[in-house]
């Protein structure tokens, strides 16, 4: 099986969709979220589509894609839609790039009740993805980061390293040393988050 790369977040709103575009850039990889909830202001996969340059990726579409901008399995719950996570892992099989890597997105954070019975994190493991955490610097972080790293340690899922969105802060020397994962990369803030700005960033990833 070609590599699987989970790219999860400290929380909801951290960069995980830009971060998820500068890898896929980087790796020339293809793209995948799984699971999208909220599709009034459009979905992650349209927003990565729009930012990559090399014509060989291919973003994948959703597995499920649902109204609420709520946890997966709220919003099901209100669509009354039966989120199947066999379903979800024969199309992870069905769609991967032979000798390319998945780029796979997650909905908020790892302890995101998927399902009314397994967590985000539940999938990342059927996945046997590798993880890259995005992280983002504001007041609380520290903590969701430390969180987020212990709940990875437990599980026993290996953990690329962190890449930190938005401006550079005295925190992340903290999460990295506390966590022992390395810093893949830093995608600074942006007026304008295009094409050129996450090719830019891809080439500055520490992905290998
Ligand atoms: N480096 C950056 N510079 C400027 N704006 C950014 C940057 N990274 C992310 N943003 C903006 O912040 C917002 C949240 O980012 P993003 O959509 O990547 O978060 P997310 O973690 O994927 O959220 P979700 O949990 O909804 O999937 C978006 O409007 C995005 O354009
Ligand atoms: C709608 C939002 N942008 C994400 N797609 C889903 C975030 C779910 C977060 C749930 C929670 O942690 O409370
Ligand atoms: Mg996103």
């Amino acid at each position: 099986m070609s590599e699987r790369i989970f790219i999860t977040g400290i929380g909801t709103g951290v960069g995980k969709t830009v971060t998820a575009a500068c890898v896929t850039e980087a790796l020339q990889a293809d793209y995948w979220k799984p699971v999208q909830t909220g599709l009034t202001e459009g979905t992650d996969t349209e927003v990565v589509r729009s930012l990559l340059t090399n014509k060989q990726s291919v973003c994948h579409p959703e597995a499920y894609c649902l109204q609420e901008p709520a946890s997966p399995h709220l919003a099901a719950r209100m669509e009354d839609v039966t989120i199947n996570v066999k379903q979800v892992l024969e199309m992870a099989h069905k769609i991967q790039p032979a000798g390319r890597p998945l780029v796979i997105e997650g909905a908020g954070g790892l302890m995101v009740p998927l399902t009314e019975q397994a967590f985000m994190i539940d999938l990342v493991q059927d996945l046997e993805a590798k993880v890259i955490i995005v992280a983002q610097n504001y007041l609380g972080g520290i903590n969701h980061a430390l969180l987020t790293a212990r709940v990875l340690k437990q599980s026993g899922i290996p953990v690329l390293g962190w890449i930190f969105c938005g401006n550079t802060h005295s925190n992340e020397a903290e999460i990295i040393g506390w966590s022992g994962y390395p810093l893949v990369g830093r995608i600074p803030y942006t007026p304008l988050v295009d094409k050129a700005f996450v090719k830019e960033q891809a080439e500055k990833l520490s992905l290998r």
